[in-house]
């Protein structure tokens, strides 16, 4: 039977350590409790000795709340800077702060109604004049309500609009500035999640969360007010108010706990092997990436029943962890003290009628007074319980702030540098040196090293390539060339200065890299390639027409061996390699083939709007030369080239075939007429006298042009040198070029 910890008692909280270090095994310092199929970790907290764990939460929340209210500030203050924010914002704020004053005047107004009830039974007169002024005035503050809150409406849209927009850019460039080791961390992308989901605008939420606490505040302010001015010169109104009070609060502490996930610093797992197996299965078939394989591999059938066998044995246990929380916490207890307050709320009238007796001649209090000193009591109390109460959503409102600042402040494991680089931006045109020095590598996480004492160096404008079978770790030294990873020791020196001491936006400009793991973005074919070059993509917008860069993708396209198969597309260019958002249909119910007597049907519908139902599938190859087609869309300004196996999987007709060379897209080349040339030498054309790095398992046509080859075996680098030299040498890179080339004897 799963444990849950109870409630409303009182647990012994633990000292620290004494060490400081947080220490899992340590019992006294986790509390581990198994619910459903899953493990709660929680630690075990050291801020006071003992403290009533009913009380926990909301200290929490205040402590919470304290913590959140700089960023609200920070927040608040961005808010008033954006276009037109500050007045909306200001008119918001007036009208909902009237708003919460309103409550007391009605109060007022309606304690001087029932003194003029109670006048007039006791003299059977009535001053009409202000009789009739009171309910005028009490039909004013209705409708001056009514029409604040349809003001505030108003004020809300745009206010919602902006804040929105505003925020959706800064979280799109809190995810877009990461670097590649702190957006592979799971715990950065959990917190980026966390963000993400169902909080479409967060920011606002807090707006209106920080402005119902404020108008909270002023409607209690406003109507103890009324209440103190009350009971002023009453005899026994403050004790009759008290009792109602002590009602209040009681029913409220009788109250259970509605929501509650664990409360401070907790940590849930599973380990339970079915329940990994069925959402494993579940992620495959909803995935679309799998298909192929369960279509092909015939997995429906296994699939289902290996899934409904495993729900069975699993049960109800088996949901997320929010909702096995949710349904172990209920408590089954019976709370005997929740039948006291019905009773309890009877309690003034007792008190009343108890006094009556006890003064016959002198009933302290009016029947009216005692009405309205009871409900008026009731209703402040309610009303600042509920902002007692809501202090557990407010705090978690306020801490998606701060949580939502913090996520645009994530640092970045890869730390820029300061010099700016090149100095002269003309040196590019020459290409530029890399030298690695006793360069160790290990990745995030893993349990050895990827590259072993790497010791290498590439003169300005060499060629070079680096060759070694899968996994030697080729891959990894142009990541490190491109500074996605910093070494785990020794250095790496661009033109003779420290990598890391370089600014990385001008190592970036200067740098061109073509990755083997390069992926295509959800966007057209034309933004994929322009993406070559920042500046040119940039340039481009949605729906406007740019001859000038359209004539460099175009051209970029030729190169990479990409022109033909584009252009045969329907819509060329402009295809979307996936679609980043679905498309929309009404929802009638599965089979429907008429609606009102009309046929139902779809295609014409489709059709008519140009929508495909098919995602656009090109071949591995299609993919890479446009991937290809990406690096051919930038010259100037870069001054080394790298290539991860270009050619890994380009058929030979791409690799060998002919494509025009064109001068607008090379300045520098504008003297050579058009040839035909293979992949190879467009490379090597676009190069000019620029460093380039290449790797890859193919020997041939691209080492026996290399100026260096650095032959590559279990991390380390174990030949170097020019073909000839290597081959001279007879050593590991000397067998791997026989093989290869016995293959192409006949
Ligand atoms: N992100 C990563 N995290 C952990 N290990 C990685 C990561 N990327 C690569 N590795 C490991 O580093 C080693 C070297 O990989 P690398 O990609 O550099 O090899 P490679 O020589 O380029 O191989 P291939 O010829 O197959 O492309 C491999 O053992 C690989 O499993």
């Amino acid at each position: 039977m799963p444990k849950v910890r109870g409630g409303g008692r009182f647990f012994r909280l633990q000292k620290d350590a004494g060490d400081g270090v947080f220490n899992p095994e340590d019992t006294t310092q986790v509390r581990h409790s198994k619910i459903g199929v899953w493990d709660l970790y929680e630690q075990v907290e050291s801020r006071a000795r003992f403290v009533p764990s009913s009380l926990l939460p909301s200290l929490e929340s205040y402590h919470s709340v304290q913590g959140s209210l700089p960023y609200v500030w920070r927040m608040l203050h961005e808010i008033a800077a954006i276009r037109g924010c500050l007045w909306l914002l200001a008119g918001y704020l007036a009208i909902t702060l009237t708003l919460a004053v309103i409550p007391a005047i009605e109060l007022y107004f309606a304690g001087l109604l029932l003194e003029i009830v109670q006048k007039a039974l006791q003299h059977r007169e009535i001053d009409r004049n202000v009789l009739f002024k009171v309910a005028l005035s009490r039909l004013a503050c209705s409708i001056v309500s009514r029409l604040l809150s349809l003001g505030s409406i108003r004020f809300q849209r745009p206010l919602n609009e902006r804040i929105r927009q505003y925020y959706a850019v800064q979280s799109f460039k809190a995810r877009t500035r990461l670097d590649v080791p702190t957006y592979s961390d799971s715990s950065i992308l959990r917190q980026l999640d966390a963000n993400q989901t169902g909080r479409t605008n967060l920011a606002w939420n807090s707006v209106v969360n920080t402005l119902d606490v404020l108008s909270t505040i002023v409607e209690l302010v406003s109507q103890f007010s009324v209440l103190a001015a009350m009971l002023q010169g009453q005899r026994d109104g403050l004790l009759l108010a008290s009792l109602s009070f002590a009602q209040v609060l009681f029913a409220r502490s009788t109250r259970s706990r509605q929501w509650g996930g664990p409360t401070g610093v907790w940590a849930a797992t599973t380990r339970n092997r079915d329940y990994l197996r069925t959402m494993g299965m579940a992620k495959a078939v909803h995935e679309q990436n799998h298909r192929q394989e369960i279509v092909a591999g015939g997995l429906t059938d296994p699939l289902v029943s290996s899934y409904r066998e495993a729900a069975e044995r699993l049960g109800e246990e088996a949901t997320d962890f929010w909702n096995t929380y949710q349904l172990f916490r209920v408590t089954k207890r019976v709370k005997w003290s929740q039948f006291l307050n019905d009773p309890l709320e009877q309690l003034p009238r007792i008190v009343f009628t108890l006094r009556a007796v006890q003064y016959p001649a002198d009933i302290p209090l009016s029947l009216a007074s005692l009405q309205l000193i009871t409900q008026t009591t009731a209703r402040f109390s309610r009303t600042l319980f509920e902002l007692l109460n809501d202090t557990n959503s407010i705090a978690d409102n306020l801490a998606n702030v701060r949580k939502l600042y913090d996520t645009f402040m994530i640092p970045n494991v890869v730390e820029d540098g300061r010099v700016p680089f090149p100095e002269d931006q003309r040196s590019l045109d020459t290409g530029v040196s890399v030298e690695f020095r006793h360069v160790h590598f290990r990745y995030p996480g893993a349990a050895r090293d990827v590259l072993d004492d790497v010791s290498f160096k590439i003169d300005q404008g060499q060629l070079c390539v680096i060759v070694g079978e899968n996994g030697s770790g080729k891959s990894t030294i142009l990541k490190l060339i491109a500074r996605l990873y910093d070494p785990t020791s020794g250095e790496i020196l661009i033109n003779g200065q420290d990598i890391r001491t370089l600014k990385l936006a001008d190592l970036r400009r200067a740098t061109s890299v073509l990755f083997q793991d390069y992926t295509h973005f959800p966007l057209s074919i034309k933004d994929n390639i322009a993406l070559g070059d920042p500046a040119a993509f940039a340039a481009l917008s949605g729906d406007q027409q740019h001859s000038e860069i359209d004539v460099r993708v175009h051209a970029a396209a030729r190169l990479g061996g990409a022109e033909t198969f584009i252009e045969r597309l329907d819509e060329g260019y402009d295809t979307y390699l996936e679609r980043p958002v679905e498309d929309a249909y009404s929802a009638l119910p599965q089979g429907t083939k008429t609606l009102f007597g009309r046929s139902v049907e779809y295609r014409g519908l489709r059709s008519a709007g140009g929508m495909t139902t098919h995602a656009i599938n090109l071949s591995g190859g299609q993919m890479q030369r446009i991937a290809l087609s990406r690096t051919f869309m930038r010259d100037d300004g870069v001054g080394l080239l790298c290539f991860d196996e270009p050619s890994a999987s380009l058929d030979p007709t791409a690799e060998h075939g002919a494509a025009f060379f064109l001068p607008e897209l090379f300045p520098h080349m504008r003297s050579l007429t058009p040839v035909h040339l293979d992949l190879f030498e467009r490379l090597r054309l676009l190069r000019g006298n620029k460093t380039m790095i290449f790797s890859s398992h193919r020997f041939g046509n691209l080492t026996r042009h290399a100026d260096l080859i650095l032959y590559m075996h279990d991390s380390r680098i174990l030949e170097e040198g020019t073909h000839n030299e290597l081959v001279q040498q007879d050593g590991g890179y000397a067998k791997i070029w026989k093989l290869q080339a016995q293959a192409f004897l006949p």
